[in-house]
C-alpha cells in the first residue's frame, strides 16, 4: 500500500470528526461567554479546568471511532475520565453533556458520517468517555485525543484546539487538529496546490475569511492542509476546499517570532526570553493558548514554538501528538531540548523528554536554539 492509501480510512473519518467537534465547541463557547453560570466548568484535582465541551467532545469523537472501526479494535488514548460527571451533585452537568453530545451527533450525516439510531442516555455516554481509557505503548494502533486543549483559552474566549491522532506501533501516523477560533492564513499564492473545485474559487475565497480550520496530515507524506469549518446550512466537503499548508521560509532570527504557552506556570517565560535573545530573536513573543501554537508554526505564522515546562511535570502525549506531526509534515522540526525526537511509545507520558520542547520552521533556526539551550542550562535556574 502507498502512502496515497495508509490511513486514508482513517483519516477520513477523524476529519470529520474533528468538524463535529469544532462545532460543538463554538457552540458551548458562545454559550459559556454569554452567562455569568459557571456551572459548566468545573476544577479538576489538580486544579485544572474541564467543561460540558470537553466531555461532550470526548464522548462524540469515542461513538463515532467505535462505530466506523468497531468498539473492540479501538484503543483511544484521552484526556478526560468520568470522575467529577459521577458525583452525586452533577446530574445537572451531566444532563447538559447527554443533550450536547445527542445535538452534535443528529448532525453526523451532515459531516458523511453516521448518526446514532437513537439518542444515547447517561449510560452510553459515560460509557463513551470512560471507554477511551487506554495507555498507548508501543504495540499497535491507538488514538490520541485532546477533546479540549486550552481548557483556559476556551473559558476565556481565546485559542483553544480539538486533537486527534493515530499512533502506530509508537509512531505518530496522522494527525488532525481543529482550531475554531484560528484563521486560514489568508496570503496564500494563488499556484499553490488546493484540492477545490475550479468553479467553486469565489465560494472558497469568501470562506477564508472566516474564522476556524481544521489542519491535518499523515506521515510520509510531506503535505499537511487546512481547511476552514464550514457554517450555516452549506454542506460539509471534503477534501474540496484544502489548501496546503508549508512552514515559513524565514530563517533570520531577527525577523523570526517565537510562540510559547500564555501561562507562566506551564512554561518558563524567563528562560525562553532569554534564549531569543541569545539567538538574535527580536520580535516579542506570540503568547497563544493551546496548540494553536503549533498550528502556527504549521502553516507560516510563526517561526518558533518553545515550551519549558518546570521541573518534574511530565508531558502528556494528547498535548503534543497532532500537533508535532503536523509540524514535521509542514517542513518544520520538532526535538526535545537535547535535539531528540519526542518518543509516543511509552504510554500517556512523553517519557525521557529532555527539558523541554523546541519546534521551529527549519533546521537552521532549530540548531542556533539547541546549541543556545546547550550554552544556557548550566547556569539557569530551572
Ligand atoms: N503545570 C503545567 N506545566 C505544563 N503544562 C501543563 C501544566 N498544567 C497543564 N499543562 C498542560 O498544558 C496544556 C496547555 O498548554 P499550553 O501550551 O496551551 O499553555 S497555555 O494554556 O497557553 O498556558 C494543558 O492542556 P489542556 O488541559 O488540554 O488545556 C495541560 O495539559
Ligand atoms: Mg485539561
Ligand atoms: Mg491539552
Ligand atoms: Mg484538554
Amino acid at each position: 500500500m502507498d502512502h496515497n492509501e495508509k490511513y486514508s480510512e482513517e483519516l477520513n473519518v477523524a476529519v470529520r470528526v474533528v468538524h463535529m467537534a469544532c462545532a460543538l465547541c463554538q457552540k458551548v463557547q458562545k454559550s459559556l461567554l454569554s452567562t455569568t453560570f459557571d456551572d459548566d466548568v468545573k476544577s479538576k484535582d489538580d486544579d485544572s479546568l474541564v467543561t460540558v465541551a470537553d466531555w461532550s467532545v470526548q464522548a462524540t469523537v469515542s461513538w463515532i471511532l467505535s462505530d466506523a472501526f468497531g468498539s473492540e479494535n479501538v484503543s483511544i488514548v484521552a484526556e478526560e475520565d468520568v470522575q467529577t460527571l459521577s458525583k452525586s451533585d452533577s446530574a445537572g452537568l451531566l444532563g447538559k453533556v447527554i443533550s450536547t453530545v445527542n445535538e452534535c451527533l443528529a448532525e453526523a450525516s451532515k459531516y458523511g458520517l453516521k448518526n446514532p439510531e437513537e439518542a444515547l442516555g447517561p449510560l452510553e455516554v459515560l460509557e463513551a468517555i470512560s471507554r477511551c481509557n487506554s495507555s498507548g505503548g508501543p504495540l499497535g494502533r491507538h488514538w490520541v485525543l485532546d477533546p479540549v486543549d486550552g481548557t483556559l483559552g476556551f473559558v476565556r474566549g481565546g485559542q483553544y484546539a480539538v486533537a486527534l491522532a493515530l499512533i502506530d506501533n509508537g509512531e505518530v501516523v496522522m494527525g488532525v487538529l481543529g482550531c475554531p477560533n484560528y484563521h486560514v492564513k489568508r496570503d496564500r499564492l494563488s499556484n499553490q496546490k488546493q484540492n477545490h473545485i475550479a468553479s467553486d474559487i469565489s465560494m472558497h475565497s469568501s470562506d477564508v475569511l472566516e474564522v476556524g480550520c481544521v489542519m491535518y496530515t499523515r506521515k510520509g507524506t510531506g503535505e499537511a492542509w487546512v481547511q476552514p469549518l464550514v457554517y450555516g446550512d452549506r454542506k460539509f466537503e471534503w477534501p474540496n476546499f484544502a489548501k496546503q499548508i508549508h512552514v515559513s521560509s524565514i530563517d533570520d532570527a531577527a525577523l523570526a517570532t517565537f510562540c510559547e504557552p500564555v501561562e507562566r506556570a506551564n512554561s518558563n517565560h524567563s528562560y525562553t526570553a532569554g534564549l531569543a535573545c541569545s539567538v538574535g530573536l527580536r520580535n516579542k513573543p506570540l503568547r497563544v493558548y493551546s496548540m494553536v501554537k503549533y498550528a502556527a508554526i504549521a502553516q507560516g505564522d510563526a517561526e518558533i514554538f518553545m515550551k519549558f515546562a518546570r521541573a518534574g511535570y511530565k508531558e502528556k502525549i494528547w498535548d503534543h501528538a497532532a500537533g508535532v506531526l503536523l509540524v514535521q509534515e509542514a517542513g518544520g522540526v520538532v526535538t526535545d531540548a537535547g535535539g531528540r525526537s519526542l518518543d509516543f511509545s511509552r504510554g500517556i507520558y512523553l517519557e525521557g523528554l529532555d527539558r523541554g520542547i523546541v519546534v521551529c520552521s527549519g533546521v537552521k533556526l532549530h540548531e542556533k536554539l539547541i546549541g543556545a539551550v546547550y550554552a544556557s542550562w548550566d547556569s539557569s535556574n530551572l
